[in-house]
């Protein structure tokens, strides 16, 4: 049994806490609202992201992150990629011994262009930190809590963290897998979300699964390209953070990401989209950075380009589909690696 508190109470931190109290781990939860804290410490519950769940009488929720982040030396980050550079900086005044930090984030900083373990390594000193991993994979919140089969890996430049962190969290329904490519991981995970998009636009307007296929497919040739001129192994994209969690995100009612790209792919604007969800979509943010991405690594991206345009210039999903479609004819596998 070990501390470990995870710090941000949405539907995927709580769902993270969830397995690690079931583990037997004495987990506490950090929440910014005093009443969501209440609501978990004495209902067992957080209806607002995980509706109709019961949450482990093991696990404590606090809204004090001083005593959070003096809890436990193992500190998993659960908020969404926009609050990452945030929150370290508020653990980094707080602590005064290292840790390890685990964080389950999915995005790249739209300025910075920084992953998100690039973030952490910036504003928690090294002195602070044992390692850092990132917990990553096809794994909606909504079915961990049911105790659905789900695989995830957990990635690092220090295998032995990464070790650790299968430890934690391995049970007989959350199976951990360990990777030493955090670049591809991480790059995986955060890309996966701009092409879910797409997925969703697609079926919004009404196109079928061959579209859907041909989003996968293409999506993970133009972020196999990105990740191999980063530095990636290409043979994580094929992995559970590549095309495991392109599918799940592509497919998945669960998905944010699918759900918004549906609603713009219906009519509705941005704006529309993101003040309805009350939840994170990483993946419109991710969108921007991975536009400039490809422009700073001067790799082809068509379907980022495709959806920067939706999101952001104001092309109709139709016309940007149109535009795809009539690109200049190609080789399959010309280009997957290089251009
Ligand atoms: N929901 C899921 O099934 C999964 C989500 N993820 C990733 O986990 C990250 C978090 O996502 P969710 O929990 O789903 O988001 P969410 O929208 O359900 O919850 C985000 C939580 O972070 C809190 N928060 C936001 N800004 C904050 C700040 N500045 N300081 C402290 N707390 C703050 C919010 O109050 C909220 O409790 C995202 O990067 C997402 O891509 C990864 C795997 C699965
Ligand atoms: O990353 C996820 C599942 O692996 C969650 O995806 P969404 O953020 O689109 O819900």
């Amino acid at each position: 049994m070990e501390k470990i508190t995870v710090l941000g109470a949405g539907s995927w931190g709580t769902a993270i806490a969830f397995v690690l109290a079931e583990n037997g781990h004495d987990c506490l939860l950090w929440t910014r609202r005093t009443e969501q804290a209440v609501e978990i410490n004495e209902q067992h519950t957080n209806a607002a992201y995980l509706p109709g769940i019961s949450l482990p009488e093991n696990l404590h929720s606090h809204a004090d992150l001083a005593a959070a982040v003096a809890h436990a030396q193992t500190i998993v980050i659960a908020v969404p990629t926009k609050a990452i550079r945030e929150v370290c900086r508020q653990i980094e005044a707080l602590s005064n011994e290292p840790k390890l930090i685990v964080h389950v984030s999915k995005g790249i900083e739209p300025d910075s262009l920084k992953r998100i373990s690039e973030v952490i390594e910036e504003e928690i000193d090294q002195s602070k930190r044992q390692a850092v991993v990132a917990l990553s994979g096809p794994s909606h919140a909504e079915e961990v809590v049911l105790r659905h089969p789900t695989t995830i890996t957990a990635a690092s430049n220090d295998n032995e963290a990464a070790v650790r962190v299968q430890d934690l969290f391995m049970n007989q329904y959350f199976r951990v897998y360990t990777n030493d490519d955090l670049i591809g991981v991480e790059l995986g995970a955060a890309l996966k979300n701009i092409i879910a998009l797409g997925a969703g636009i697609s079926d919004g307007i009404g196109y079928g699964d061959n579209a859907k296929a041909a989003l996968i497919t293409r999506g993970l040739a133009e972020i196999t390209r990105l990740g191999v001129k980063m530095g990636a192994n290409p043979l994580t994209f094929s992995g559970l953070t590549g095309l495991g969690d392109l599918i799940v995100t592509c497919t998945s009612v669960h998905s944010r990401n699918w759900k918004a790209g549906n609603l713009l792919g219906k009519g509705q604007t941005l704006d529309e989209v993101v003040s309805g969800m009350g939840m994170v979509i990483e993946g419109v943010r991710t969108t921007k950075a991975a536009y400039r991405l490809a422009e700073k690594y001067d790799v082809s991206m068509p379907l980022t380009q495709a959806l920067y345009a939706v999101l952001f210039e104001s092309v109709h999903p139709k016309e940007a589909v149109d535009q795809l479609m009539n690109r200049m004819k190609k080789q399959e596998t010309e280009d997957i690696f290089y251009k």
